[in-house]
Order: structure tokens, then C-alpha cells, then sequence
């Protein structure tokens, strides 16, 4: 499932191409900045009409801005928080009115969390799964009129730590667990239903975001890849209607096939990527916590 590779439909390969999504109708969730803000701006330059979503509101004035110039079909932007489902449904509800469909929906924000031992905070796991959870689930039920009469797809960035147990995320991992779980079921029921909605679940390795460089760049011993090429990979993936997208394919991929033979093995690999001495019992938020964390 490597980047170019092409895709066989109907015994014909697709090789992807930029013209994929022109004309496209996209949403993108957590767009005001790392990978979501990178899609963003892939997505301007191939053409589509894009309408992108966070909480900031000045940030996202100013993709949607960079989004018109690099030559975007439309672009607009919604701001407020996932953590209420009704503005999750919302956002939906917005592609019908002002762009008249969807076809594709790219779900990739996540909440704040914390870098480090769990806490054994429950409230902080019940608020993480609503708005890394729960809201996605939301925006699929909503979207899925739209998107089955665009016979579009669905793309769920996800992570490495949604596939294998990664220590110091317990929260976040949760979430991400979650997601496979909730999605590769209902690819499964798709095909039993002959629905032409794609999912694409993205796994992804540690990424050079703000967000991933404050929280964890003095502690893990492997280097980020970088966000924009991570960006293009999902957008791939998702066109190509691909089933999983792995980035890097070598650093994600591989570990994985050792996790049904080699558990065990797999689990010290992952230790051996932190500097556990530089750990501590103090909790680093991913970007800098808002006070009301609770
Ligand atoms: N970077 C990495 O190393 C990795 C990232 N990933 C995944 O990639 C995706 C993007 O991550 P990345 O770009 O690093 O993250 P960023 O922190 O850069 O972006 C997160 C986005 O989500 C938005 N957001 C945060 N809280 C809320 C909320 N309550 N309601 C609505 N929007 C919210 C943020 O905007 P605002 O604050 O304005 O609301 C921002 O736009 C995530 O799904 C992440 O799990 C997976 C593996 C590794
Ligand atoms: C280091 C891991 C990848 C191993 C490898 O490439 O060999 C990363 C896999 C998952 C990453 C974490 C993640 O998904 C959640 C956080 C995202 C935040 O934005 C901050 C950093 C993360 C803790 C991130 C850290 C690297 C990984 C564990």
C-alpha cells in the first residue's frame, strides 16, 4: 500500500493522479494547522471546493485565505468545537447547503491531550473519546446521505499508536482504537450492502507538526516526517480509495507484522524508540494545555 503504487478496479490499474480531486467537494476537520492544514493546501492547488474546521477562527480565516490564492475551487471555513456533536452535525449540514454534496470527508482533528504516565483521569478519557471518537462517528452518520450519492469516501487519520500500545498516550491511544474498531466494521457491512463509500484508515508515524514536535521530539528517538509529504499520502490514499494508507510504509507497516507473531518482540521495539530517562512524572501536554484540561 506504498505512495504510486497504482490501484486495480475492475482488473484496470488507476495510478493517481492531482486530477482526482478537482471539482471535488472536501471537508477537512482540525484544518487550522499541522497535516489538516497541509491537506488544506494540496487540496487548493488540485481544485476542489474545500471547507475546512476547527475551534480558532483567526487561524482558519487565514488557510481559507492561502487556500483562495493557491487556487482552490471555493474555500470556506466553520469555526467550533468538536466536543459538542450538534456543531460536529453542523458542519456536515453545511456542505449540503453551500456546496450542494459532499465527496469526501477527511476526519483528522484531535483534541488536547497529554504526553506521559496516565493520570488516571477517567473525565479526561470520556472528553478525548468524544472529540477524537464520538464526533467522527457523528459527522459519518450525518454525511453518509451525501456521500453515498456521490459514492465518495471517508478518510480517518489515525496512528500507529491506534494499532499497537505506544506508552505515554493511554488516553489518545484509546481513541484511536476506537476508531479502527468503529470503521473497519462498517467497511465490512458496506460491501455486505454493496454501499460505494470508501473508508480509508490512515496510520501514521511520528509526524513534524508543532503539536508532535512540543510534545515529544526531546524524548523519541526516531525522526518526524514531514507534514506536507504526510498530507499528500492521505489525500492518496483517500482517492485511490485505498483500505489503509501506511506513513512512512517502512517505520509503520513493517513493525505491524510482527504484532501477531512476535508481540512481545514488537512491544520492547516500541520502548527501545523513548528516552524513558527524560519521561518524568510530569505530564506534557501536546500543545500548551487550555486550563480547563478537566
Ligand atoms: N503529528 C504526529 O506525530 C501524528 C499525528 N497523527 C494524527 O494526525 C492528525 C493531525 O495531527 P496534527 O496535525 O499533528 O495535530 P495538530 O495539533 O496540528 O492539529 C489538530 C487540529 O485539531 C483541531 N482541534 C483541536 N481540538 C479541537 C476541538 N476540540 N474541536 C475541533 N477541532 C479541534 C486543532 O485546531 P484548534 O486548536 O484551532 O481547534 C487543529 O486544527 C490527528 O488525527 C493525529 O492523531 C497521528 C500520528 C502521529
Ligand atoms: C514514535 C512513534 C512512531 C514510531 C516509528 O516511527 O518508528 C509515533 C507513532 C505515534 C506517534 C504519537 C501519536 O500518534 C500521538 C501523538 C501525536 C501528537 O501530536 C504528539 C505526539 C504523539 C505522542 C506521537 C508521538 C510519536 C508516535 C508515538
Amino acid at each position: 500500500e506504498g505512495s504510486g503504487h497504482p490501484i486495480w478496479v475492475s482488473q484496470i490499474p488507476v495510478p493517481w493522479s492531482p486530477e482526482m480531486l478537482k471539482g471535488k467537494r472536501v471537508i477537512v476537520t482540525g484544518a487550522s494547522t499541522g497535516i489538516g492544514e497541509e491537506m488544506a493546501y494540496h487540496l487548493a492547488r488540485m481544485g476542489s471546493h474545500i471547507l475546512i474546521t476547527a475551534r480558532t477562527e483567526s487561524k482558519l480565516q487565514k488557510v481559507v485565505e492561502r487556500c483562495r490564492e493557491l487556487g482552490a475551487a471555493s474555500a470556506q471555513y466553520i469555526s467550533g468545537t468538536m466536543e459538542d456533536m450538534a456543531f460536529a452535525e453542523h458542519v456536515v449540514k453545511e456542505a449540503q447547503t453551500s456546496l450542494g454534496g459532499l465527496d469526501m470527508l477527511i476526519l483528522n482533528h484531535v483534541g488536547t491531550s497529554y504526553f506521559g504516565y496516565f493520570d488516571g483521569d477517567v473525565g479526561h478519557v470520556r472528553k478525548l473519546l468524544e472529540i477524537n471518537f464520538l464526533s467522527y462517528v457523528a459527522m459519518t452518520v450525518s454525511a453518509l446521505p451525501m456521500l453515498k450519492e456521490s459514492e465518495g469516501s471517508i478518510v480517518v487519520v489515525s496512528s500507529m499508536a491506534g494499532k499497537v500500545g505506544f506508552p505515554f498516550t493511554v488516553p489518545y491511544s484509546a481513541t484511536k482504537f476506537a476508531l479502527d474498531g468503529f470503521f473497519s466494521s462498517l467497511r465490512q457491512e458496506f460491501h455486505i450492502q454493496n454501499i460505494n463509500v470508501s473508508i480509508t484508515l490512515c496510520i501514521l508515524g511520528f509526524i513534524d507538526t508543532d503539536r508532535a514536535l512540543r510534545a515529544a521530539a526531546d524524548v523519541l528517538l526516531v525522526p518526524p516526517a514531514p507534514r506536507a509529504e504526510c498530507a499528500l499520502e492521505i489525500l492518496k490514499g483517500g482517492a485511490l480509495r485505498r483500505r489503509e494508507l501506511y506513513y512512512r510504509y517502512g517505520s509503520t507497516r513493517l513493525p505491524l507484522l510482527l504484532r501477531d507473531c512476535a508481540a512481545e518482540l514488537l512491544d520492547r521495539l516500541v520502548r527501545s524508540r523513548y528516552r524513558l530517562d527524560r519521561i518524568g512524572t510530569g505530564q506534557r501536554r501536546h500543545p500548551p494545555a487550555p486550563p480547563d484540561r478537566r
